[in-house]
Parts: structure tokens; C-alpha cells; sequence
């Protein structure tokens, strides 16, 4: 691919990871963020101290704190703010967007009060506008620093997938496209729910087999929803699913896992989210899930309880005793029901 002028909207790890990508495909990349003290200070050090230490941000890479001068004229709109400041950012962007500018979204999570997925209020917001998400296994400090990293692209138009898959892939990033929107958001999102939890099981001291039934039973249960919602059942077993919750999961990266684990030792919400100092999706998100849960009737045991730790007060460990003396069931149970198996 030639190279490409790309705007990318929000300096925070994800953002900064993500130019840095982009920069070392040969793309010109204007990096864009609203404080202009930080970017005086990634001018004078070339490091984004509180969002991605230790990596250095190529001088290649414009910095601006202008929004008209980073989107105008660029072929690409990267967005990489948090899921809540998404439908602001739309609004601020969309006197300089013009029809034919790309806006890819990376961020993870539903919006709170609509329960929208991010396409959803790019489309809500902007109307017929080119638009691709980018999802899966992926933490900025590893992207950043050229270390191997596998992603989905996903658009409701085959094209714009593809057009992202040849944008960021090289040696060390692989993309690859997937056609079910609907399951690569819905996946990308949840995951952050269940990786809170796992981070609370391992605060709490719980080890391998709490994390593992976690992850097992956790996808289990956005899948349900996720099929409920209109979703691909195995785009949950890819890197969008699964991979992603491992990752997130597993992870020392993870900023909701990080959360998780100071809930879990004790901490309270304004500690946590003060120490863990970046955005955390799986906390707003949880609401949102909870919600759908109950909209499309699934059951959904983890998320609600991680809904009652955040939203009901109930204490970590009471959590755990609810999700373990829950009846007693048979794993395969919706295959059984939906087969009619005599089982
Ligand atoms: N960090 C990662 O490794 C990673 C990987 C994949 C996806 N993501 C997703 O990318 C999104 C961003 O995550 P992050 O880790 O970069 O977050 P972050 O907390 O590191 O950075 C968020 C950035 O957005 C800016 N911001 C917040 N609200 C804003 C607003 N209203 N207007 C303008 N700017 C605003 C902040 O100043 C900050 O620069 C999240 O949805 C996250 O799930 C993150
Ligand atoms: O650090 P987290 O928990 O926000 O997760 C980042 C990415 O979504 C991992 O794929």
C-alpha cells in the first residue's frame, strides 16, 4: 500500500501504540491529543510518560492539539478514545470529516446509555461515512515495542476490512478480517467485563482454577448474548472471542484486570481507578451488558456479578459463594435443550 496521510484521535496508550504501527508502515501520521501540556511533554522527551512509558514516539509522528488541522485532508480518521467519549468526539470531528475519509474505531465497549456498539454511533453520528473497526488480542505496550500481535479488522463493507488489513499489517502485525461486525465489537467489548472479574479472582487470592473456570464459562456467556444479538457463534472461538479474553484475562497489561485484582485486594473504586491512572471499560461496560442480559433474557452469571460488586456493593468474595452454589448444571446445557437430545 502507498503511503497514507492518517489522523489518530486520542494519545493514550492505545493511540500512541497505534502511530507508532502506522509510522513504521510508512504512513505520515498525525497524532492528536487534547491536553497541550502533554504534548509539550512528548515534544520535549519524546515519551508519553503517563501512557505509554518507555517507548519512544518517533519524531516522524506530527503532534497536534487541533482537531481541524489533524483531520483535514488526511485519508484516515483513527479513533482511540474511550467508549464513553466517543459520540463527543464525533461531534467535534464532524465539521472537517469529508465523505470520503475513512473513520476506523479501536476502542472497546458499549456505550452506557444507548447499550450501542461503536459503529453503531459512528453511523448514529455521521451517517453514510466509510467505517471499519479493529479488534482482538492487543496491548499497547507489546504493539508499540514490535513485538508479534495478531488483529481482526471488521466493516460492514468487505473493502474497508481489507483496506485496514493492508494498512497496519507488516512483520510484526497481522490482520485479519472478519465479515461478523456484530460478534468482533460484541466480543472486544465484553471480554473487558470477565477480564475484571478474573483480575478480582486474583486479587482475592484465587488461583489458575478460578481463572481458568472464568475465561471457560465467561465466553460461554457472551457468546449467548452475543448469538442473541445477532452475532456469528465462532467469531467467539477467534481472535476477537477468545483470544482477546485470554489475553486480557491473562495479562500483566491489562488495565481491567489491574483494576480487577485492587477491587479484589480491597481497594476501593476512586483508589483503583486513580492507581490503575487509564481508561477501563469493563466497568461502564458491565452496565451495559447486565442490561442487554436482561433485555434479551440470557443468563449471564459472571457479568452479574460483577455488576452487583460495582453497582450493588456486594463484597468480592460474596460474589464468588453466589456464582459456585448456583444449581447444579449440566455444561452443555442450551446444546441439550436446542438438540432435544434425550440426555
Ligand atoms: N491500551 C491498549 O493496549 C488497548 C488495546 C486495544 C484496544 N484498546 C482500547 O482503546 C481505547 C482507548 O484505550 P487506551 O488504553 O488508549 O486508553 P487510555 O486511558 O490510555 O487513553 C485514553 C485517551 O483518550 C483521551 N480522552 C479521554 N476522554 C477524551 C475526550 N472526551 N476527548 C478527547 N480525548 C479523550 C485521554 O486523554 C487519553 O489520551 C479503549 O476502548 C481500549 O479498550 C486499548
Ligand atoms: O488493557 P485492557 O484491559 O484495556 O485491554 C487492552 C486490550 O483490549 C487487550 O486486547
Amino acid at each position: 500500500m502507498k503511503p497514507l496521510s492518517v489522523a489518530v484521535i486520542g494519545a493514550g496508550s492505545w493511540g500512541s501504540a497505534l502511530s507508532i504501527v502506522l509510522n513504521s508502515n510508512g504512513h505520515n501520521v498525525d497524532l492528536w491529543m487534547r491536553s497541550p501540556e502533554q504534548l509539550q511533554e512528548i515534544k520535549t522527551t519524546g515519551i508519553n510518560q503517563k501512557y505509554l512509558k518507555d517507548v519512544t514516539i518517533p519524531g516522524a509522528i506530527k503532534l497536534s492539539n487541533e482537531l481541524k488541522t489533524a483531520i483535514e485532508g488526511k485519508e484516515v480518521v483513527l479513533l482511540s478514545v474511550p467508549t464513553q467519549s466517543v459520540r463527543e468526539i464525533l461531534r467535534k470531528i464532524k465539521p472537517f470529516l469529508t465523505k470520503d475519509q475513512i473513520v476506523i474505531n479501536v476502542a472497546k465497549g458499549l456505550e452506557v446509555h444507548s447499550k450501542l456498539r461503536i459503529s453503531e454511533i459512528i453511523h448514529q453520528e455521521l451517517g453514510a461515512q466509510p467505517c471499519a473497526v479493529v479488534s482482538g488480542p492487543s496491548h499497547a505496550e507489546e504493539a508499540s515495542r514490535g513485538m508479534p500481535t495478531t488483529v481482526v479488522s471488521t466493516s460492514k463493507e468487505k473493502k474497508w476490512a481489507e483496506f485496514v488489513q493492508d494498512l497496519f499489517s507488516n512483520e510484526y502485525f497481522r490482520v485479519y478480517t472478519n465479515p461478523d461486525i456484530v460478534g468482533v465489537e460484541l466480543g472486544g467489548s465484553l471480554k473487558n467485563v470477565i477480564a475484571f472479574g478474573a483480575g478480582i479472582s486474583d486479587g482475592l487470592g484465587y488461583g489458575d482454577n478460578a481463572k481458568a473456570a472464568l475465561m471457560t464459562r465467561g465466553i460461554r456467556e457472551i457468546a449467548r448474548l452475543g448469538e442473541a444479538m445477532g452475532a456469528e457463534i465462532s467469531t467467539f472461538s477467534g481472535l476477537s472471542g477468545i483470544g482477546d479474553l485470554i489475553v486480557t484475562c491473562t495479562s500483566m497489561h491489562s488495565r481491567n484486570r489491574r483494576a480487577g485484582i485492587l477491587i479484589g485486594q480491597g481497594k476501593s473504586f476512586e483508589e483503583t481507578l486513580e492507581e490503575v491512572g487509564m481508561v477501563v471499560e469493563g466497568i461502564k461496560t458491565t452496565e451495559s451488558a447486565y442490561e442487554l442480559s436482561k433485555f434479551y433474557n440470557i443468563e449471564m452469571p459472571i457479568t452479574e456479578q460483577i455488576y452487583n460488586v460495582i453497582y450493588k456493593g456486594v463484597a468480592p468474595k460474596e460474589a464468588v459463594v453466589q456464582l459456585m452454589s448456583r444449581r447444579m448444571k449440566n455444561e452443555m446445557e442450551e446444546i441439550v435443550e436446542s438438540k432435544k437430545l434425550n440426555w
